[in-house]
């Protein structure tokens, strides 16, 4: 186990009335959180979305990826259910930094898709470990979830990590013209799946 749970506090939000849970990381300090709405006990399996941190989509409205609007639809939809977890996964730029992010961007307005961006400066396409969000679905006592997500990895990963993943579903919301290549490359390049 990577992660301990450290705090928790009711969160009222626009949508509805979360737990806001906080997991730290043992080596390095760094938290990740998770939502939870209503009672996760009595629903096996739980719906649930892992959310990748995205400082640009999340909190100023950008519209060159599909974040914020992910994110809002995923709380709604979790609400909808009457109850879900959202977890919110602090790998921003899927594990670059917002740093490193904002210079693949800049690397893609000069023409680099965002898979040759992130080779460009040296990374690998995706630098995430969802190993953690397996941890902290672990850590809730759940063990089997319905995942919103176009990402077969993400799937691959939890499946591998003893959380099973009865349902995919998909989430797509957030298409426009700043990011129509984007999701394109994803799609293309990284197996991400936009059909329903
Ligand atoms: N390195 C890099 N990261 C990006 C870029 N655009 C968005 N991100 C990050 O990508 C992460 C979101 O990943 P996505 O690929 O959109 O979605 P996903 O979480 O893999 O899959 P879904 O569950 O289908 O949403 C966040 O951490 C964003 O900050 C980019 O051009 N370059
Ligand atoms: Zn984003």
């Amino acid at each position: 186990m990577q992660l301990k749970r450290i705090a928790e506090t009711k969160l009222p939000t626009l949508f509805g009335e979360f737990s806001m849970i906080v997991f730290e990381e043992k080596k390095g300090g760094k938290n990740h959180i998770a939502l939870v709405y209503g009672n996760i006990k009595n629903r096996n399996p739980v719906l649930s979305r892992i959310h990748s941190e995205c400082l640009s989509g999340d909190a100023f409205f950008s519209l060159r990826c599909d974040c914020g609007f992910q994110l809002q639809s995923a709380l709604m939809k979790i609400v909808k259910a009457g109850s879900g977890i959202l977890i919110y996964h602090r790998q921003e730029g899927r594990n670059i930094g917002l740093s490193n992010k904002v210079r693949a961007y800049a690397l893609q307005d000069l023409g680099l898709d965002t898979v040759e961006a992130n080779h460009y400066l040296g990374f690998s396409e995706d630098e995430r470990d969802f190993t953690f969000c397996a941890d902290i679905f672990k850590l809730l006592d759940i063990k089997k979830i319905r995942l919103l997500t176009n990402n077969p990895l993400k799937v691959k990963v939890l499946n591998r990590n003893g959380i099973k993943i009865i349902e995919r579903i998909s989430l797509i919301v957030g298409k426009n013209i700043n990011n129509s290549k984007y999701l394109n490359a994803k799609e293309k390049k990284m197996g991400h799946i936009f059909s329903v």
